[in-house]
């Protein structure tokens, strides 16, 4: 049984007196330990379709069709389902411009904090808090330091670990990169592709820009305004782009000189 089913899924947002069609007849799936890159421009309704797998639209929102994430329905559920589900199914990992961490606690402490709250015993929380920090490759010390204190690129590893501390099945990153200079870009994008696969998450990793996920396995979904409308094997597609807007993309590589821009192959040609 897929782990995600989205299925003819539209959300409109009420804005200023009309509405905006934010998603538009979405449909995807990702099975157990799955993997799926979604891109898009500003706009396009990647960050809208994420939240919906998370139950967290906002109330100007109207939705139709189904989304099911580990057999719940997350848009008819009650809240009560939806909280069992969130965090301890399935993870959010947002924009390093807008980390969930809170100034005034350590990180150490807000570990610790989000394990206890799911159960754990304070003897456990701490040790299964410094599991975590070395999961991300953060230093032990790291523990005692205030967020302010640590990097961006540090910042969001402890975000990462904070989302895995449940131990989700499903891990949604939303422009996890975002605010961070390019190695530092590179480096999380690696992280969290290892952590995947040690840990056999599914993932699903949200990105304005092809570049940074390219070279993932898995499904790539393509979005242009509330649409998908490209879908399918991501090696495949970066190989034959069926729809002008990836192909746009692919052309737009930083490192796709002239003499590669011929290898893009013409929809439904050869390679
Ligand atoms: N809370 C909201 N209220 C009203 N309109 C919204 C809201 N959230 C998103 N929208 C609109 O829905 C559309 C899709 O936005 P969304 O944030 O999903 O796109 P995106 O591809 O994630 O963009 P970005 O990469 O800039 O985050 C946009 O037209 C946006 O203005």
């Amino acid at each position: 049984m897929p782990l995600v089913e989205v299925e003819k899924l539209n959300v409109w947002m009420a804005a200023g007196g009309r509405e905006v069609h934010a998603v538009q007849d979405a449909s995807l799936t990702l099975e157990p330990g799955g993997q799926l890159a979604i891109v898009g421009e500003s706009g396009s309704g990647k960050s809208t379709l994420l939240m919906a797998l998370m139950g967290l639209l906002p109330p100007n929102a109207t939705v139709s069709g189904r989304v099911i994430v580990d057999g719940v329905d997350v848009l008819e559920g009650p809240e009560q389902a939806l909280a069992a589900l969130r965090w301890r199914t399935v993870s959010m990992v947002f924009q390093a411009s807008s980390n969930p961490l809170n100034p005034v606690r350590t990180i150490g402490h807000q570990l610790r904090q989000v394990l206890v709250f799911h159960g754990l015993p304070s003897a456990e929380a701490r040790d299964r808090a410094r599991e975590l920090l070395e999961m991300v490759r953060l230093p032990a010390a790291t523990e005692h330091y205030y967020p302010h204190q640590l990097s961006g690129g540090m910042r969001q590893r402890a975000v990462i670990a904070l989302a895995l501390a449940c131990r989700p099945k499903l891990l949604l990153a939303d422009e996890p990169t975002t605010a961070l200079d390019p190695i530092v870009q590179a480096e999380i994008v690696e992280l969290i592709l290892s952590l995947k696969k040690s840990l056999g998450l599914a993932l699903v990793l949200v990105s304005h820009d092809l570049a940074l996920v390219r070279r993932m396995e898995g499904d790539l979904a393509v979005m242009l305004g509330g649409k998908i409308v490209e879908y399918g094997p991501l090696a495949r597609l970066m190989a034959k782009p069926g729809h002008e807007h990836l192909r746009t993309l692919i052309a737009a590589l930083p490192d796709f000189g002239e003499a590669g821009r011929d290898k893009v192959a013409a929809p439904g040609g050869g390679s």
